[in-house]
């Protein structure tokens, strides 16, 4: 059985895949936080941008077997040419994503892609995995594709986690969860200097922004 918010098709946001098209598939539930406000201020991961509570976002439900959820990601897929891309995002979906569904999805012709918060072991046969890590979450994956630290967090500073390989250390910086999705947010911004100056002095990191918000996409 797999859970899932909502399900979209849009141009990946974040990160080195950046601008490619992709579909989304949000997974509900996370393990950093119960997705509920009255919770957020005690709950170890508190910045969450993203309403992953229960399964009644667009293309949202619940599957009964991998292939009837890989069917469903297909459908959102259009009939063109160009590798299928899926994003298993959440919530965090390393909670449900199994290899009998990354299978159906490779199966279904996809290329896969997972935002995770590292918490969790990853399964075989993703094909671009992203680690952003939470502050007080020890991160269990050592390789990844990219590690995107939304930044700033004060106890999750970005050489702590420089031991973990990746091909790509980004710097997101920290939007506010509540506010108006626009380049203008005020939190943002500030962050956003913030982080610009941190790559600026250690060449090893990267600027990654949300470019769905500023672009206004999902
Ligand atoms: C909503 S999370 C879901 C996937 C997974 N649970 C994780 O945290 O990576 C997707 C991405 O959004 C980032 N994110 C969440 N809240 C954010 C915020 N307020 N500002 C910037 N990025 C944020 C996360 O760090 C992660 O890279
Ligand atoms: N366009 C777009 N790109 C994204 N990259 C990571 C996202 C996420 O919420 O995991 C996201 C998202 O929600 N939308
Ligand atoms: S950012 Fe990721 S880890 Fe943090 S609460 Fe949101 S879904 Fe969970
Ligand atoms: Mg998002």
């Amino acid at each position: 059985m797999y859970r899932v918010k909502e399900a979209f098709y849009t141009l990946q946001g974040e990160g080195a895949q950046a601008g490619r098209a992709a579909v989304f598939c949000r997974f509900s539930k996370c393990n950093l936080w119960t997705g509920r406000e009255k919770d957020r201020a005690t709950s170890v991961c508190d910045f969450c941008d993203t309403d992953f509570v229960g399964t009644d976002g667009q293309n949202g439900g619940v599957f009964a077997t991998p292939e009837a959820l890989a069917a469903h990601i297909a459908g959102l897929w259009p009939v063109a040419p160009g590798k299928p891309y899926v994003v298993c995002t959440g919530g965090e979906p390393l909670l449900q994503l199994d290899s009998p569904l990354i299978n159906a999805l490779h199966q279904a012709g996809f290329e896969i892609g997972v935002e995770t918060n590292g918490t969790l072991p990853a399964p075989a046969g993703i094909d671009w995995l992203c680690v952003s890590p939470k502050a007080d979450a020890p991160v269990v994956i050592e390789r990844c594709n990219e590690l995107k630290l939304v930044y700033p967090q004060p106890k999750a500073t970005p050489e702590l986690f420089l031991h973990i390989q990746a091909d790509h250390f980004f710097l997101s910086p920290m939007a506010s969860p509540s506010a108006p999705e626009t380049s203008t947010d005020v939190i943002k911004q500030s962050n956003t200097r913030k982080a610009t100056d941190y790559c600026l002095a250690n060449p090893r990191w990267r600027l990654t922004l949300q470019m769905h918000k500023i672009i206004g996409i999902d």
